[in-house]
Parts: structure tokens; C-alpha cells; sequence
């Protein structure tokens, strides 16, 4: 028999102390006769499966994790790869967009403007106070590339902790999706009767900032264990809040950050392909980012660090990436820079803007293109037979979420570069065959990263996260690929495997946590890898019912 849990908000504030646990069987007659475990799992399966529409699925996905968390986890585990596009990028996208519409109850914690002055209180009336660990926070001002959503941004938060929960076994009552109310400037939304959230426009810069200090310091008393991310802040507020909270509080940005270390994994397997096939060394690569904000930027920090790994210094490495924003490549010489972009700003240029992309190829000569820029189909059949022109194995990573702002499909990428590209995209492409061969998309997606460095961190009980245990993060994964995998010639793991990645991650976060001294559960230290990798594992929260009876989890 599967387990229904009490939803908290019935309960007023009642405090779930243990992990749920299978219920005692129902009184005789309760339940219809035949009802059996395995078979309902097949019922849940099916009745999935049946609903046409991707945002339906979602919606029954919601239900059963509500009525039946086990079930849905388990589901979730056994078919990562069907499961994490309803629950995640790209349908969470279309759950944000109809967010009001859909509702049908609460999930998480919604705090206003207008609670300020008094956030402690609001803080207050979350039921499971001790048991907080990790919270997502989305003020909802840039959800994937579909910009600002208001309080329907909410659905983000919700979906990367289901991930935590699936992907690094994360106790589902330690999670905290929390959705700020500071206003939208989305006019549909405004307009909409339905619209959940304040019919008002954002606040300013000042008094978002008043805001976000109380909140901060109210969150930190509230909760003392609880490590925050930060999600789907427009960029001018990610990384203003980034460096203001970061040495003070356990937080980290999923958007610049994680996405800067999944994208540093993948980039550092497709480099060693492609200079294996060019024969240039890899200190030579060049990278071309197409789209400037937190995600670009933050991926390009993140990637100097490939640079340095060769034996270059930063200022060597910063020589290797070149950024292109709506007005062209970014160059000094072009005027006014917002200061996010001041980092790659070249000196090397002094002529003309250059803002058509064939032209910037021509003059870069870039060995690997990353896109992050909202902009569907950017990358054209011309801009890829180009790169496909420049190196004989082209790095193409189109990476804006969700999968219909694609810089380019798969198909289109394979087939313009005569199947020779190390590809990866933000959100999922199936995989094709293309003379005679199976060619496998890679998803560069932070989804690799955040559980496995929330995990490490949360553990570790770390009191901030550092740039070290970020790169951890990056070169964990990166390492985790098999013998399998790599003849495959992935550049990411299969989804499938999660939890093994998220455990490995998890223990290289730890190491570097240590050596950064900011590990508060310092008893760790002393463990070997293995017993550290057993301990992290033994923290891991499992569904309850029978992964035996219905597959090969052995991983688990
Ligand atoms: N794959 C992942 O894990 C991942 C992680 C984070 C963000 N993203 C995606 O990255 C995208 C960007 O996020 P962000 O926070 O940086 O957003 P943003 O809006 O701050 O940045 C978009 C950038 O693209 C540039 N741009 C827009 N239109 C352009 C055009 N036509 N030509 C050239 N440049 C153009 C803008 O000038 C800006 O620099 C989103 O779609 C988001 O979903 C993906
Ligand atoms: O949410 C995702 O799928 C990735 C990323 O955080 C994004 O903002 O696009
Ligand atoms: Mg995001």
C-alpha cells in the first residue's frame, strides 16, 4: 500500500519530525481488494502516459506528489529521463507561463513586498521549521528565457528541489521553494484577473535591496542550516545579490554558478575531442558566447578557469573568450558597458561594431560557440556550416532554456557540420541517427550540478560556498563519466545514473569545502574517500516501496 501524507497546510503549523514512513496498513476494507504496490506503480505509469498534453503530465505529476510522495519519487527515479522534462525544463516553463490558471493549492512559501518589516513573522508560519536544509529562491523576474513571470516564477523553485529530492536525496520536508512578490512589470499578468501575485509594478532597485537584507538576516535566524540558492534573478540582481550575500551567508547562484560549472564539465570532455581530431593544443581553444547575461557571464568566469587548469594566467585566459550581446562583440572601444560585461570587454578590436554573427565567426575564428542569449534559432544552417568550416569537430552549445528558445535544434547542428559536432543543449533533444550511426545530444543543463553541490554543502554544513568547491562541483562531474559513456562519445553521464553523480559530487564539494576551512561538520575530515562516499550515501532519503520489484537500480 502506498503512502498518503497529510498535507502540512491542514495541519496548521504541525512539525513533521521524521522522514514519512510507509503508513500501517489501512484498516480491512479501506482499500480496493486487489491493490497491490507493484501493480499501482504500473497504474500511476500508465495513467501518466496517457494524458496527451506534456503540461497535463505535469499536472498529474503534481497531484501524485502530493498525495503520494513515495510514488512519485519512485516514478521519478526508475524514469529520469521520461520524468525530468515534465518536471523540469522544458515543461516547468509552460507550467510558470499558465501558472495562475493551473493552480490548485499551495506549495511552498510566497513573501511580499509587503511583508516587509515583518518577513520574521511570515517566516514563522512555515511548518517544519527544524527540518529546513536547502531553500530555491526565484523573485521571478527571469524565468528560463521567457523573462519576467511575477509570483508564477513559483513553479521553478518547486521543480529544481524535486530534483534535489530525486536527483541527491534530499529529504523532501528539508526543501523550501519560496517564491518573492516584489512586483511584475509583465503586462499580460497585470491584466489577468487570475494572476496570483500583486497587481503592482516592481519596486526599485532601493527598496528591493532594503528587502533582500531583511529577508537575508530574517532567513539566517529561521532557518540556521539551511543553505539558499538563488534562481531566475534578472542578471542585474544576480549578481548584485551574489556578491553581497555570498560572504555572509551559505548561498550560491544557480544560474551564474551552476550553470558556469555544468557547462566547465562538458566543455572540458567536448575540448579534449575536438583537439584530439584538430590536433591544436587545448589551451587554444577559443570560445564565442553569444548572449551576455548572468548566464553567459557567469559561464565564461567559470571557464577561465579551463584556461588555467592548461597552465595559462587568468589574464592569458580571458584572451580566449569573446562575448557578443543584441548590439554585437563586446569591445571597448563600442562605448557605455554594463559593468557585468566589463570582464571580456576586448581591446584587441577597434573598428565598427560588429553585430552580424557570420561576421563575428569570420573574425574570432572561434572553436566552440555557446549560446545564451533567449534567441531561437540563432544559430543558423550558415553560422553552424561555418564552425563546421573552422574545425573539424565544432563545439556547439545552444543552452537557452526552455527548448523552443534553442539557439539550434540537434538535427539542424549534426547535420550542417556533417555529424561532426559536440553538442549540448539547455534544455532535452532526443537522440538520431546519421549515417549508419546513433548520435547522443548532451543536456548542459545546472540540473547536473545543484543537487550533488547542495548536497556536499548542506553535509559539510558549510557556512559559505566557495569558487573552490563550485570548480569541484565542475571537475566531479566531468570525472564521472564511464568507460561506457565515453565510448559513446557523451560529454555528460546518463541522467539515469544521478544519484551515483550526485554522491561523487557531493564528496569532491566536501574535500574542497575542507580545504577552504568553511566546513562546520569537521568530524568529516577525518574519513577516508570511502567512508565519506558511504556516509554520504547513508544520508540519502529513498522512496520507500521495492525498487527491487521493478528494476535495476543497483546504482542506488
Ligand atoms: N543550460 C542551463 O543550465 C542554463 C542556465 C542558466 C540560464 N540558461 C538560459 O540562458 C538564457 C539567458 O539567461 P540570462 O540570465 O543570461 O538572461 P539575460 O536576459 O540576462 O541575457 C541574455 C543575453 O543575450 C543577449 N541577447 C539577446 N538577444 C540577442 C540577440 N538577438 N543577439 C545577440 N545577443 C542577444 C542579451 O544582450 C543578453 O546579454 C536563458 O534562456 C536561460 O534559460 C540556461
Ligand atoms: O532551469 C533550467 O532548466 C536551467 C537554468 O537554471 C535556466 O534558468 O534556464
Ligand atoms: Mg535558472
Amino acid at each position: 500500500m502506498t503512502i498518503v501524507l497529510t498535507p502540512f497546510w491542514c495541519n496548521g503549523v504541525q512539525k513533521l519530525k521524521k522522514a514519512p514512513q510507509p503508513p500501517p496498513k489501512p484498516a480491512h476494507g479501506l482499500t480496493p481488494p486487489a491493490l497491490d504496490d507493484t501493480i499501482h506503480y504500473e497504474r500511476c505509469l500508465a495513467q501518466l502516459r496517457s494524458k496527451d498534453k506534456n503540461i497535463e503530465k505535469y499536472i498529474y505529476l503534481s497531484a501524485l506528489k502530493e498525495q503520494d510522495p513515495h510514488m512519485f519519487y519512485k516514478v521519478a527515479l526508475l524514469h529520469m529521463p521520461e520524468i525530468t522534462p515534465l518536471i523540469y525544463t522544458p515543461t516547468v516553463g509552460d507550467a510558470c507561463l499558465q501558472y495562475s490558471h493551473i493552480y490548485r493549492r499551495p506549495e511552498g512559501l510566497f513573501i511580499s513586498i509587503n511583508d516587509k518589516g515583518k518577513i520574521r513573522n511570515v517566516l514563522k508560519n512555515w511548518p517544519r521549521i527544524d527540518e529546513a536544509r536547502i531553500s530555491v529562491v526565484t523573485d521571478g523576474s527571469r524565468i528560463l528565457g521567457l523573462g519576467d513571470l511575477g509570483v508564477n516564477g513559483m513553479p521553478i523553485s518547486i521543480g529544481k528541489l524535486s530534483l534535489y529530492i530525486a536527483g541527491a536525496g534530499i529529504r523532501p520536508e528539508s526543501t523550501i521553494p519560496i517564491c518573492l512578490d516584489l512586483g511584475t512589470n509583465n503586462e499580460k499578468f497585470l491584466a489577468d484577473p487570475l494572476y496570483l501575485g500583486l497587481r503592482q509594478r516592481r519596486v526599485s532597485d532601493e527598496a528591493m535591496t532594503a528587502f533582500m537584507d531583511e529577508f537575508m538576516h530574517e532567513m539566517s535566524i529561521a532557518f540556521p542550516k539551511l543553505l539558499i540558492q538563488f534562481e531566475d534573478f534578472s542578471t542585474d540582481h544576480a549578481f548584485l545579490y551574489l556578491e553581497r550575500y555570498r560572504n555572509k551567508y551559505p548561498v550560491f547562484n544557480d544560474d551564474i554558478q551552476g550553470t558556469g560549472a555544468v557547462v566547465l564539465s562538458g566543455f572540458l570532455n567536448a575540448a579534449k575531442l575536438s583537439s584530439a581530431a584538430s590536433g591544436r593544443p587545448l589551451s587554444s581553444h577559443r570560445i564565442l558566447f553569444f548572449g551576455a547575461g548572468s548566464a553567459g557571464v557567469g559561464v565564461g568566469l567559470q571557464l577561465m578557469s579551463f584556461f588555467t587548469l592548461q597552465g595559462l594566467s587568468k589574464e592569458e585566459a580571458r584572451e580566449h573568450i569573446y562575448l557578443v550581446d543584441s548590439q554585437g562583440l563586446v569591445y571597448n572601444d563600442r562605448g557605455p558597458l554594463a559593468e557585468h560585461k566589463k570582464v571580456f570587454a576586448r581591446n584587441d578590436y577597434h573598428g565598427p561594431p560588429i553585430t552580424n554573427l557570420l561576421d563575428i565567426i569570420a573574425h574570432v575564428k572561434p572553436t566552440a560557440l555557446l549560446g545564451l542569449s533567449t534567441t531561437k534559432d540563432a544559430f543558423t544552417a550558415d553560422v553552424l556550416q561555418a564552425m563546421g568550416a573552422l574545425n573539424p569537430r565544432p563545439i556547439i552549445f545552444p543552452l537557452s532554456n526552455p527548448v523552443r528558445l534553442s539557439e539550434c535544434n540537434f538535427e539542424d547542428a549534426v547535420e550542417n557540420t556533417a555529424g561532426q559536432v559536440l553538442f549540448a543543449s539547455g534544455s532535452p533533444f532526443p537522440e538520431m541517427q546519421f549515417n549508419g550511426k546513433t548520435l547522443y545530444p548532451g543536456q548542459g543543463n545546472n540540473m547536473y550540478i545543484f543537487p550533488g553541490l547542495g548536497l556536499g554543502a548542506i553535509l559539510a554544513r558549510a557556512t559559505s560556498v566557495t569558487d573552490s568547491m563550485v570548480e569541484a562541483s565542475s571537475l566531479g562531474l566531468a570525472e564521472s563519466l564511464t568507460p561506457e559513456e565515453r565510448g559513446l562519445g557523451l560529454i555528460y553521464p546518463h541522467i539515469e545514473r544521478i544519484r551515483e553523480i550526485s554522491a561523487f559530487i557531493a564528496k569532491e564539494v566536501i574535500r574542497a569545502a575542507q580545504k577552504a576551512n568553511v566546513d562546520h561538520h569537521t568530524e568529516l575530515r577525518s574519513m577516508n574517500d570511502k567512508d565519506l562516499t558511504e556516509f554520504i550515501n547513508s544520508k540519502m532519503w529513498n522512496p520507500y516501496n521495492g525498487f527491487a520489484k521493478v528494476g535495476n537500480m543497483s546504482h542506488l
